[in-house]
């Protein structure tokens, strides 16, 4: 459910019209629903109930300040990937108590700043990054709070991109080794063992894979148990899927219930990582149309948003619903619906039914996660304007960029 909606034969968002919000902000432009980010943030929230737990959302997904800010309101945990993200959560009011950082990649920099900040805990994704955490520990004569994210070689059964629980992906730490890596963490004094970790991907509708990984998990944490090493929390990643079309994701209340039932009287508190259900049906990409062109083999709807604003269609293949912010009334043609970036790969759908002028606005749908965030400057486009709707007000939450932002920090030869 959502908050975009048809009243008297046009989109709103909230309760303003779509076509107001592009006439002052021009286009394209992301808009984002409060009511929908709080209601899917609450049904996470509410679905695990009074366990004990955290719903740190992924950053990655959409970082823009406001919308963490409204997070942050709601009392969410933040799952980072870099520096720049925590320094995002921190600039938007997010309690580094609640904050998860995972990642492949951590710099000596980042863990200091991290560990600076107080945040809840690291999760872990190899043998040298334990070193590498607990060198810096030292260094600041603190104890860093740890996790191990395990990859549980268990097949999400989505797009090979989105897969990370596989033996041949690069994250976490297979399971054969968890063990040891445990025991060896356990005889290192600037770390605190705090959980156990795993994300197995992105954008699964199915809970099957969930609760394989979950019971892999849950066999680790009794044989730890056994050797004396408790853990008190289990981080179950992020992932469950939301409709782009058709698919039939489970609602976070029937994920979570089927989480609890699998933890048993184990005293461990949950965190949940969620990032594309909470976002991605809270907004969408409004885009106007310059041209219809008429091709040989097919039409097409020149639009002024582009790969570099949404790439998941160019990345993934991945399709989202496009439809008029205004429709009219016609026989529908059918356009491929493509931006002005000089690659073939530039487009937001193939073969959509609408009936077009020039002029006209459309949306595409399912924006909110992944839309802005991967967005880049490609063929120096300015990246677009992103507006935070609340009710009947309308906050702008990043203003479009200027062209000169395009070349801040670049210089000439002397
Ligand atoms: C470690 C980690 N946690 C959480 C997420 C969020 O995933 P999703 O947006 O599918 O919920 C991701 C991205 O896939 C991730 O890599
Ligand atoms: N960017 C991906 C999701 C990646 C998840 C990050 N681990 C998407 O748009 O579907």
């Amino acid at each position: 459910m959502d908050h975009f909606t048809y009243q008297q034969g046009h989109l709103y968002a909230e309760s303003v019209a779509v076509a107001e919000i592009a006439a002052q902000y021009g286009t394209p432009c992301y808009l984002y629903s409060r009511a929908t980010i709080e209601r899917h943030y609450r049904a996470f929230d509410e679905a695990v109930g009074a366990h004990p737990h955290l719903i740190c959302y992924a950053v990655k997904a959409n970082s823009n300040l406001g919308v963490l800010n409204v997070l942050a309101r709601l009392g969410s945990g933040f799952d980072i990937v870099s520096g720049g993200e925590l320094a995002r959560v921190l600039a938007a009011g997010g309690d580094p108590a609640k904050v998860v950082f995972s990642g492949v990649g951590k710099t000596s920099e980042e863990i200091r700043q991290a560990l600076q900040a107080g945040i809840h805990c690291f999760n872990v994704e190899s043998e040298p990054e334990l070193d590498r955490i607990h060198q810096v520990a030292e260094q600041l004569d603190c104890q860093a709070p740890i996790s191990i994210r395990v990859n549980p070689d268990v097949d999400a059964g989505t797009h090979p991109y989105i897969s990370t629980g596989l033996k041949q992906n690069k994250f976490g730490i297979a399971m054969e080794r968890a063990e040891a890596v445990y025991q060896y963490a356990a005889t290192l004094p600037h770390l605190d063992i705090k959980g156990v970790d795993c994300h197995i991907g992105s954008q699964l509708t199915e809970l099957a894979p969930f609760l394989d990984a979950l019971e892999r998990l849950l066999g680790l944490i009794d044989r730890l148990a056994a050797q004396g090493i408790t853990l008190s929390h289990l981080d179950v990643g992020g992932g469950l899927g939301v409709n782009y079309d058709d698919e039939k994701p489970p609602l976070p209340a029937e994920y979570a219930a089927a989480l609890r039932e699998r933890l048993g009287d184990r005293s461990l508190a949950l965190i949940l990582e969620p990032g594309r259900a909470i976002m991605a049906n809270a907004g969408v990409l409004i885009t106007q149309v310059e041209f219809l062109k008429r091709g040989e083999d097919r039409d097409f709807a020149i639009v002024d948003a582009a790969m570099n604003d949404l790439l998941r269609p160019a990345l993934y293949s991945a399709w989202q619903n496009i439809i008029p912010v205004s429709p009219r009334e016609g026989t529908a043609r059918r356009y491929d619906v493509v931006g002005p970036v000089c690659e073939t790969g530039d487009f937001l759908g193939k073969d959509r039914a609408l009936v077009l002028s020039p002029g006209d606005l459309l949306a595409v749908r399912s924006a909110g996660a992944y839309g802005f965030t991967m967005s880049s400057n490609y063929n120096s486009r300015p990246r677009a304007a992103e507006v935070l709707v609340d009710g009947d007000e309308v906050h702008l939450v990043r203003a479009r960029e200027t062209v000169e932002q395009l070349w801040q920090g670049e210089r000439l030869l002397p």
